[in-house]
């Protein structure tokens, strides 16, 4: 481990191949402040802490003249433009007339750079960074390219923040259950799942298969999209105000770099068959259910899938008769408009907010007259030296007469045989026994607080995140750790335009269109009561009968900036 330097620290370098001037860098555990030139014509430049990701040090190139040169380069991931670009601040270290003595100041200044950047929010909770982590990577997620995105985009960034880091892809459906069930939990520090949510579903169940299932569900865990279906990802960039659609990977490669946990809600069910599961997104049927299962033949083009099926289901409309039962939440309001506050965590300002009020970080400006200097906003492929030349090293439903429209097939068989897979453990042992809900069993009453209604609903989706899919912003009120299931129900008098109005845009405003209701609840119970429908959790299909689940108030831990 390498040992602490004291901060702030200052030094006197040249930006590589940025011209003569002479560059005076300071780094505190603010960030990195850079000041170019003389008194007269001085610009500066700040990097936050919060938006390093770290350091390599390396030697002179061939060409270089300075050939007792050292260098160290810093890498950083602020907001330009609404958007995370990357910034590579090469400084070559000529203080020494002799390599080995500029090498030991650049080494310096990587270690300042580590401490500057895991001091920020040190007092929040966080990853070990000493230990390794599990990254498990569907290559058949979405359009298949889960793999490709790791190797192309999220491999880099890990390289450039020192991540040490296992790989395990995922050979077949239930592979990355069976992986957790059986892990050390003491031989990494954390999960991180590049897939879409399905996989991050079948890890929450492995989790739960576990004698220690209790602590096991408290595993720090990360998810980078990589499927057709990213809701947790979005959720959580929703709930940073991190801007996602511009680079959702990137944005959620930096949550695992950062490795900040956050806790977050889980949700415990029970089916009818006795069986436990674990839920971090989602539990319903109707509309939204069936677009997700029965577009999974599109999954080929990736997220888009859910609009386009969603124009046929709303052609050929089906209403499923069932009673819910529900323990609305005391402790929130659903009031549109007077939203919660967002973000739970402590966060420094970006330097897009900064640019908003004081002329500020990581632009450079003069003192006459402010202007932008042309950033190195490159790929992530790019940088001014080599890297290689680095010289740390890398650690490196039958019809039925009250269930209008189920004549046809209203499932996809991909998602079938999944189902078929996935519940040949039904015999599994269940860790996780009875005694560990307050709800009464399925086949009892349910307490005399709890509401009843009972319709042939065109649907019933209960959320816990507030997008369930990148561009299906479900539940604007939901954040992961606000202890609620928010039920999101539409009666079967419903007309059809108001559905197609909803399917056209889930964007937060389909809460107020009129036959939409919208309740948070703490615990949930679903009895259908037509013979077929497709149950949902998390998007993955459950058997169509009685289910009920109760809130693991932040229960679950994910990894955030
Ligand atoms: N190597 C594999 N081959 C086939 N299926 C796999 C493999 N690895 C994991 N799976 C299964 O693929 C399913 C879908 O994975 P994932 O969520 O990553 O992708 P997705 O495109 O978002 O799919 P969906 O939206 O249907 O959940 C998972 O539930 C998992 O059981």
């Amino acid at each position: 481990m390498e040992e602490d330097v004291s901060l702030p620290m200052e030094g006197i370098f040249k930006l590589y191949r940025q011209g003569r001037d002479p560059c005076r860098v300071r780094i505190d555990e603010n960030g990195l402040t850079l000041s170019i030139g003389g008194h007269n014509e001085e610009r500066k430049e700040e990097v936050k802490a919060s938006d390093l990701v770290g350091c390599v040090c390396m030697k002179a190139p061939p060409e270089e003249v300075q050939a007792y040169s050292a260098f160290f380069t810093v890498f950083a991931y602020p907001l330009y433009d609404k958007k995370r670009k990357r910034r590579a601040l090469c400084f070559q270290v000529t203080q020494e007339d002799n390599f080995e003595g500029n090498f030991e100041i650049a080494m310096k200044w990587r270690t300042a750079i580590h401490q500057a950047r895991r001091k920020h929010g040190v007092s929040e909770p966080h990853l070990d960074y000493n230990q390794k982590l599990l990254v498990l990577i569907n290559p058949n997620s979405g359009s298949g390219k889960a793999l490709q995105k790791y190797k192309r985009y999220v491999a880099a960034v890990f390289g450039e923040a020192e991540v040490q880091h296992k790989v395990i892809v995922t050979e077949r459906a239930n592979h990355a259950k069976e992986i957790v069930t059986k892990l050390d939990l003491t031989s990494c520090s954390g999960l991180v799942i590049i897939s879409g949510d399905g996989l991050l579903y079948e890890v929450y169940n492995g989790l739960l298969k576990r004698p220690d299932w209790e602590q096991a569900i408290q595993f720090p865990v990360g998810i980078i999209p990589g499927g057709s279906g990213n809701g947790l990802a979005r959720s959580i960039a929703h709930w940073l105000s991190e801007p996602y659609m511009a680079s959702p990977v990137l944005v959620s490669t930096l949550n695992i770099v950062h490795g900040h946990f956050s806790p977050m809600d889980l949700v415990l069910l029970e089916t009818a068959a006795g069986k436990r599961l674990l839920s971090f997104l989602s539990v319903g049927f109707g509309i939204i259910s069936d677009i997700d299962i029965e577009s999974e033949r599109l999954r080929i083009i990736g997220e888009s899938r859910f609009a386009v099926w969603a124009v046929a289901r709303v052609a050929n409309l089906r209403r499923y008769h069932a009673r819910i039962y529900f323990k609305r939440a005391t402790s929130v309001s659903t009031t549109s408009g007077q939203r919660r506050r967002k973000p739970v965590l402590e966060r420094s300002q970006t330097l897009e907010e900064d640019l908003k009020g004081s002329q500020a970080s990581s632009t450079i400006h003069s003192s006459r007259s402010v202007r932008s200097v042309d950033l190195q906003d490159s790929e992530l492929s790019d940088s001014f030296l080599d890297p290689s030349l680095s010289l740390v090293k890398d650690e490196p439903l039958q019809p039925d007469h009250s269930c209008d429209n189920l004549g046809e097939n209203i499932s996809s068989e991909d998602k079938r045989n999944n189902l078929e897979a996935k519940l040949s453990d039904e015999e599994e042992v269940d860790n996780c026994e009875r005694s560990c809900f307050t709800i009464p069993p399925l086949d009892q009453k349910v307490p005399e607080d709890w509401e009843i209604m009972e319709d042939h609903f065109i649907m019933m989706y209960g959320t816990y995140q507030s997008y369930i899919a990148s561009d299906v912003f479900i539940s604007p009120d939901s954040t992961p750790d606000d202890g609620c299931i928010y039920l999101i129900i539409i009666k079967g008098n419903t007309p059809k335009s108001t559905i197609a109005r909803l399917l056209l845009g889930i964007d937060g405003s389909h809460l107020n269109l009129p036959g939409v209701e919208y309740i948070p609840v703490e615990a949930l119970r679903i009895e259908p009561l037509c013979p077929k429908g497709n149950m949902t959790v998390d998007g993955e299909v459950v058997p169509w009968a009685s289910l009920q689940c109760e809130v693991l108030a932040k229960k679950g831990c994910i990894l955030t900036r």
